[in-house]
């Protein structure tokens, strides 16, 4: 099973190499704005599954927020222990 870990090295990977028909390439390139706005998005949707449509599909959403939050931190030059810094 992947960790937040695993996906912030194969996402970081994914930056630097820029592989063709990378989704997570593809939203770098639309900008923090752009990715700002999927992560909205994607903690409302983590909200109305918790509260409407149960734990499967919480947990489904919530592993895209925090992929969206990844690529926010992606996109702005932040590295993990920045955020760790402040837990
Ligand atoms: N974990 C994720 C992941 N979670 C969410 N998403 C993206 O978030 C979207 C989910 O948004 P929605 O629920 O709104 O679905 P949608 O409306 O179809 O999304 P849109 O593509 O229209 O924005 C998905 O379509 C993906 O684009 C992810 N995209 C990639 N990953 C993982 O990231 C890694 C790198 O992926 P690539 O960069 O695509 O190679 C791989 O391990 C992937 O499994």
């Amino acid at each position: 099973m992947k960790t937040f870990e695993d996906l912030w090295s194969e996402l970081s990977e994914k930056a630097r190499t820029r592989p063709d028909g990378s989704g997570t390439v593809r939203q770098l390139d639309a900008g923090v704005h752009a990715i700002g706005k999927k992560l909205v998005e994607e903690a409302a949707e983590s909200w109305m599954a918790a509260e409407h449509e149960g734990k499967e599909r919480a947990a489904e959403e919530l592993s895209q927020l925090l992929y969206h939050a990844q690529v926010l931190m992606l996109a702005t030059g932040l590295e993990l222990d920045d955020v760790y810094a402040h837990l």
